[in-house]
C-alpha cells in the first residue's frame, strides 16, 4: 500500500466524520436519552454486532461497566458477543442467526435497551436480536450505515436509528466508535454532571 493510499484513507475518514457531524448529533442525543431513561429506571443495556461491530459492542459495554472519562459508579451493560461457549453452542445446536436473540430472551427485561450494531443493517443475528428485544418490551438503539438495510423495517415507535451517511464498512465503523464515545459522554453528563 502506498503512502498516498494511506493519506487517502485518512482523508475519506475525515470527510465521513464531517458529514456525520452535520446530520447525527440530534439523533445521538435522542439515543442517549433513551439509554439514560432506562438506566434511571433500573434498566440495563445489552449490545451486539458482528466482526468489528462486535468489538464496538464490547467497547461500549466496558465503558459503562468500568468508566468512560470520569470517576462514577459502574453502570449495567452486557455485550452479547463475548461468551464463546454460549455463542458456539447456540450456533451449533440451533443457528448462528440466533446467537444474540436467544441471549436477549434470557437476559432482557422490559425497560432495558438493546444497542444493535450493523454497518449494512442486514446481519440476520442482529435482526433477530431486535425482534427478541421487542418481544421483551425493550427499546432499540441501532447503529447502521448505507441505506439502513432490512433493519429499517423493524423499528418500533420508541426505537432510534443512528445511520452513518457512508457505504464503506470501515468508514462507517470509524464513525460508530465516535458515536459510542458521544453516547458515553452524554450518559455521564446527564447522570453525573460530566467530567
Ligand atoms: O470490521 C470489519 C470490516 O472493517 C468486518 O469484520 C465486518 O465487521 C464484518 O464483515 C461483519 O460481518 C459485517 O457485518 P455488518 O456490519 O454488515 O452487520
Ligand atoms: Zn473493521
Amino acid at each position: 500500500m502506498s503512502v498516498d493510499r494511506i493519506r487517502q484513507l485518512f482523508a475519506e475518514s475525515l470527510e465521513t466524520k464531517a458529514k456525520a457531524g452535520e446530520v447525527l448529533p440530534e439523533v445521538i442525543a435522542a439515543a442517549g436519552q433513551v439509554m439514560v431513561e432506562s438506566l434511571l429506571n433500573g434498566g440495563k443495556i445489552l449490545s451486539c454486532g458482528n466482526g468489528g461491530s462486535a468489538g464496538d459492542a464490547q467497547h461500549f459495554s466496558s465503558e459503562l461497566l468500568n468508566r468512560f472519562e470520569m470517576e462514577r459508579p459502574a453502570l449495567p451493560a452486557v455485550a452479547l458477543t463475548t461468551d464463546s461457549s454460549t455463542l458456539t453452542s447456540i450456533a451449533n445446536d440451533y443457528s448462528y442467526n440466533e446467537v444474540y436473540s436467544k441471549q436477549v430472551r434470557a437476559l432482557g427485561n422490559a425497560g432495558d435497551v438493546l444497542l444493535a450494531i450493523s454497518t449494512s443493517g442486514n446481519s440476520a443475528n442482529v435482526i433477530q436480536a431486535i425482534q427478541a428485544a421487542h418481544d421483551r418490551e425493550m427499546k432499540v438503539v441501532a447503529m447502521t450505515g448505507r441505506e439502513g438495510g432490512e433493519m429499517v423495517n423493524l423499528y418500533g415507535p420508541g426505537d432510534i436509528e443512528i445511520r452513518v451517511p457512508a457505504s464503506s464498512t470501515a468508514r462507517i465503523q470509524e464513525v460508530h466508535l465516535l458515536v459510542i464515545h458521544a453516547l458515553c459522554d452524554f450518559i455521564d453528563q446527564q447522570l453525573f454532571g460530566g467530567p
